[in-house]
C-alpha cells in the first residue's frame, strides 16, 4: 500500500491524542468484531470500482445524476446482498449496521431506493397480515418489485385525517377503487415514486359501506413490471428539483378511479371482508406504525450525519491556520480559537449522545413491537411520544450543528467538494419529514399534559415521564453532571406545570378548549422540546456509564468529559429556564460557565482523536476539507480543476456575448 504523507498538524494532533482511538473506535462500534465487519463491509464495497463516480456528481443535469444514482443503487444493493448474513434476524441486522455509513460514499445525496428499504418493507411487515407478508416480503427483499410509501398530498402532509384520496370498497367486483378527487388529493413528496418504483403502500381513506372507516394502508402496483408504464387510472411524475434530496426521485401521484382487488389492502390491523364489513384494529393509531419505526432510525441517521460534519471541520480545523493569537508567534491553527472549540466540541458530544440514545430508542422500540404483536399495547403511548421528541431534538441538534461546522470552515466551507452543503441537505428535511417538529412537539406536549392529569390522579407514570411525579423542590445547585440532570427535570416539569395552568386559565376565560391548546402551544412545545432535553442528558450519561465502565482510564475520561460537555452545554444555553425553575445562582452561572471552559481545554488535544474514532474512510467523507491526510489546499485544487468549465481555457461564450460586449457590438 502506498505510504500517506499527512499533514504535519495533523500528525502532530494524533502524536498528542491521550487515548486509543482504535479503542475508541471499538466502543462507538460495539466491540472489536463489529468494527472488523464494518470495515470489511467498506472494503468491499468500496473495491467496486463502478460504484464510484468519474465525474462529481454535481456536474452531471438532474436527469443524468438520477440515471447515475439507479446505476450505482442497482449494484450496491448487489454487493450488500453478497455480504448479507441470512441468519440474523431483522431486529439484529439493523442493529448491527447503526454505524454503517457506507451509502455516503455511493450517494452524495441518498439513493432512490431509500424509500423502499425504510419504509416499503416494514409497511409490509407492520400492516400485512400472515399471508400478506409471506407474498410481499417475499419479493420486495428480492427487489422482484421496488416500492415506496405513498401517504402525504399536495394538499396535506401533516393531518393525516384530511387526506383526499379514497379507497371506496366495491362488494360487486371485490375491489377498492382509489381516487384522488382533486389536485390536493395528489400524492407528492414520496421517494422512488417518480421512476424507480412499481409498488406503493398508499395511505387514503377507506369508505365501504357508505362509511368513512379511517385512513388505511393498501399496496398498489403503479407500473407494469414489463414495461414500466403507469398503468392505466395512474398518473406518476417527478416533483422537481429541491435543496437535497436529488437523487431519492421524489413524486406525484393521481388515481383516476383506478382498481385494486380487495386483498391488497394490508389488513394485519383492520379488515374488510368480501360483504364490505369492516372490522377496526386493537388501536388505530397502530395504522401510523411505519411513521414511528422510521422515527426512531432518524435518531441515529442524524448521529452519523453529524460525526461526518465534525469530522471535516475538526480536520480542517487543525489544518487551517489563520490570523495571530500573539503578535509575535507564527499564525495558529485555527482549532486554537475557543470560540472555534466552543462551536466544534458540542458536535462531537451531540453526535455521541445521540448514537447512544438511539441504540436505547432501538431496544425500547423492539421490545414495545413485540409487545404489540402479542396484543399488549399499554406502552405504544410512550413509545410514540418518546419517538417524536428524540427524532425533533435530534433532527434539529443535527441541523444547527452541521451548519455550525459547515460554517466553521469559512469560505471553503460553502465549497460543494467540502461536502458540508450537501451533509446539510440531508439533515434538514428530517425536521420535516416523517411528522414536521412542531407537529410532532405538540404530539409530544398531548402525552405531557394527559401524564400530568394522571399524576393528579394519583395514578402512575410511564417511566420516561416518572420524574414529572416528583415534586420535592431542588433545596441547592448541584453541578455535577446528575444534578444538571435533576435540574432539566425541574425545568421541564416546572414548565409543562406552567403551560397546563395557562391552558387551564385559557379555558376558564371562556376559550374552547381547542383554542385554548392553540394559545398555549408556543409554551407547550417549549415544556415539550425540555422534556427531550432531560431525556437525552439522562441517557447520554447513564448509557455512557453503563457501556464505558470496563474502558481504559484515558478513554473513560474523554467519554466523561464529552457527556460534561454536552450537560453545560445545554445548561448554559438554557440559563434562563434554570434561573426559573432550580436554585441556580449568579456565582453558580459563573462556575459553570468556569467549568466549561476549562473542558474545551482538557478535550482540545484529543480533538483529531476524537474525531479519528468515528472512523469514517475518506470515500464516505467525500471532502477534500476533511481527508484523513489534512492535504486540504492540494484537494481543494484538485476538485477546481474538475469544474467542467475548466477544460479549455477560453470558454465559448466570450466571443458570443462578452466580446461582442465589451466592443460595444452587442
Ligand atoms: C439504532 C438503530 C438504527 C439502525 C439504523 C440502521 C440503518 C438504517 C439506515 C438508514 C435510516 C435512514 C433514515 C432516514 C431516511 C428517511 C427517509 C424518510 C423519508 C420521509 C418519509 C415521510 O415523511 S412519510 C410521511 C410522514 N408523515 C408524517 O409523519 C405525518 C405526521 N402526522 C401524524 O403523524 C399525525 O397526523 C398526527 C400525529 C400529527 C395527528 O394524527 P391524528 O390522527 O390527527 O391524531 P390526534 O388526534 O392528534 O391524536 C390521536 C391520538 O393518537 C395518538 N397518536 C398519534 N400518532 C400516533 C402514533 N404514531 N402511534 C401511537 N399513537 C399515536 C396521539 O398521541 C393521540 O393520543 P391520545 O392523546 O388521544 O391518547
Ligand atoms: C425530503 C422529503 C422527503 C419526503 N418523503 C416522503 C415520503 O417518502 N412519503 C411521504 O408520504 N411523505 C414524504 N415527505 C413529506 C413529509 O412527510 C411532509 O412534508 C411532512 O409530514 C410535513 O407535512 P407538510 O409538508 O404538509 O407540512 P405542513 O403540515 O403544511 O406544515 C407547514 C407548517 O404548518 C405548521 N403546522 C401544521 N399543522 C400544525 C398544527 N396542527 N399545529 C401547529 N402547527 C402546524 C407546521 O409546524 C409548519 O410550520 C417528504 C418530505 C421531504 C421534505
Amino acid at each position: 500500500m502506498a505510504k500517506i504523507t499527512v499533514n504535519k498538524d495533523l500528525a502532530s494532533e494524533r502524536a498528542k491524542c491521550e487515548f486509543n482511538v482504535e479503542e475508541l473506535t471499538n466502543y462507538l462500534d460495539g466491540g472489536r468484531e463489529n468494527t472488523a465487519r464494518r470495515r470489511r463491509m467498506e472494503d468491499k464495497v468500496l473495491s467496486v470500482k463502478e460504484l464510484r463516480d468519474e465525474i462529481p456528481e454535481e456536474y452531471l443535469s438532474h436527469k443524468e445524476k438520477y440515471e447515475n444514482a439507479i446505476r450505482k443503487a442497482v449494484l450496491f444493493y448487489k454487493v450488500q446482498k453478497s455480504l448479507d448474513d441470512p441468519n440474523q434476524s431483522d431486529h439484529e441486522r439493523i442493529r448491527n449496521s447503526y454505524r454503517s455509513t457506507i451509502t455516503s460514499a455511493i450517494f452524495k445525496d441518498n439513493s432512490p431506493l431509500t424509500l423502499h428499504i425504510v419504509m416499503f418493507i416494514p409497511a409490509i411487515i407492520g400492516q400485512g397480515n400472515d399471508e400478506q407478508r409471506e407474498y410481499w416480503l417475499k419479493r420486495a427483499k428480492n427487489m422482484e418489485i421496488i416500492g415506496t410509501y405513498a401517504q402525504t398530498e399536495l394538499g396535506h402532509g401533516t393531518f393525516l385525517r384530511g387526506l383526499e384520496t379514497t379507497a371506496t370498497y366495491d362488494p360487486a367486483t371485490e375491489e377498492f377503487v382509489l381516487h384522488s378527487p382533486t389536485l390536493t388529493a395528489y400524492k407528492w413528496w414520496p421517494g422512488g415514486l417518480a421512476h424507480t418504483a412499481n409498488y406503493c403502500v398508499v395511505m387514503a381513506i377507506l369508505y365501504t359501506k357508505s362509511k368513512n372507516c379511517g385512513i388505511q394502508p393498501f399496496i398498489v402496483q403503479i407500473r407494469d413490471e414489463e414495461t414500466h408504464m403507469p398503468l392505466p387510472g395512474i398518473k406518476l411524475g417527478e416533483i422537481g428539483a429541491k435543496l437535497g434530496y436529488n437523487t431519492v426521485n421524489n413524486g406525484f401521484l393521481g388515481f383516476d378511479n383506478h382498481r385494486i382487488p380487495r386483498d391488497r389492502m394490508l389488513m394485519r390491523n383492520a379488515q374488510v371482508s368480501k360483504d364490505g364489513t369492516f372490522t377496526a384494529g386493537a388501536n388505530s393509531k397502530l395504522t401510523y406504525g411505519t411513521m414511528v419505526y422510521v422515527r426512531v432510525l432518524i435518531v441515529n441517521n442524524m448521529a452519523n450525519l453529524l460525526a461526518k460534519a465534525v469530522t471535516i471541520a475538526i480536520r480542517y480545523s487543525a489544518v487551517r491556520r489563520q490570523s495571530k493569537l500573539k503578535p509575535e508567534d507564527p499564525e495558529p491553527q485555527i482549532l486554537d480559537y475557543v470560540t472555534q472549540q466552543h462551536k466544534l466540541f458540542i458536535g462531537i458530544a451531540t453526535s455521541h449522545a445521540y448514537s447512544r440514545t438511539a441504540l436505547w430508542l432501538w431496544d425500547h422500540y423492539a421490545k414495545v413491537t413485540s409487545e404489540l404483536n402479542a396484543g399488549k399495547l399499554d406502552n405504544l403511548p410512550e413509545l410514540h411520544s418518546l419517538a417524536c421528541c428524540l427524532k425533533v431534538l435530534s433532527s434539529v441538534d443535527a441541523a444547527v450543528f452541521v451548519e455550525r461546522s459547515r460554517l466553521a470552515c469559512g469560505g471553503h466551507g460553502y465549497m460543494l467538494s467540502s461536502n458540508l452543503p450537501q451533509t446539510y441537505g440531508l439533515v434538514t428535511p428530517a425536521s420535516t419529514f416523517e411528522g414536521e417538529n412542531t407537529v410532532l412537539l405538540l404530539q409530544v406536549a398531548r402525552s405531557l399534559v394527559k401524564a400530568w392529569q394522571q399524576m393528579l390522579n394519583g395514578r402512575q407514570l410511564a417511566p420516561s415521564m416518572a420524574y414529572l411525579a416528583d415534586q420535592k423542590q431542588l433545596d441547592r445547585w448541584d453541578g455535577s453532571v446528575n444534578g444538571i440532570i435533576r435540574a432539566f427535570q425541574k425545568v421541564a416539569r416546572g414548565k409543562l406545570a406552567f403551560s397546563v395552568a395557562n391552558f387551564e386559565k385559557y379555558q376558564k376565560m371562556g376559550l374552547s378548549r381547542e383554542d385554548a391548546w392553540n394559545k398555549a402551544s408556543v409554551q407547550l412545545t417549549a415544556a415539550a422540546e425540555s422534556h427531550g432535553r432531560a431525556i437525552v442528558v439522562q441517557v447520554f450519561k447513564t448509557e455512557t456509564d453503563r457501556i464505558a465502565s470496563s474502558l481504559s482510564p484515558p478513554l473513560r475520561k474523554a467519554l466523561d468529559q464529552l457527556v460534561e460537555l454536552f450537560t453545560l452545554y445545554w445548561a448554559l444555553e438554557r440559563l434562563g429556564d434554570l434561573l426559573l425553575y432550580s436554585p441556580l445562582s449568579e456565582v453558580d452561572v459563573r462556575d459553570m460557565q468556569a467549568r466549561y471552559e476549562e473542558l474545551l481545554e482538557k478535550i482540545r488535544p484529543n480533538a483529531v482523536g476524537l474525531v479519528d474514532g468515528f472512523d469514517i474512510r475518506d470515500e464516505i467523507l467525500n471532502s477534500a476539507l476533511g481527508a484523513y491526510d489534512g492535504r486540504v489546499y492540494e484537494r481543494l485544487m484538485e476538485e477546481a480543476l474538475k469544474s467542467p468549465l475548466n477544460a479549455e481555457p477560453v470558454n465559448s461564450s466570450f466571443h458570443k456575448y462578452l466580446k461582442p460586449f465589451m466592443q460595444g457590438k452587442l
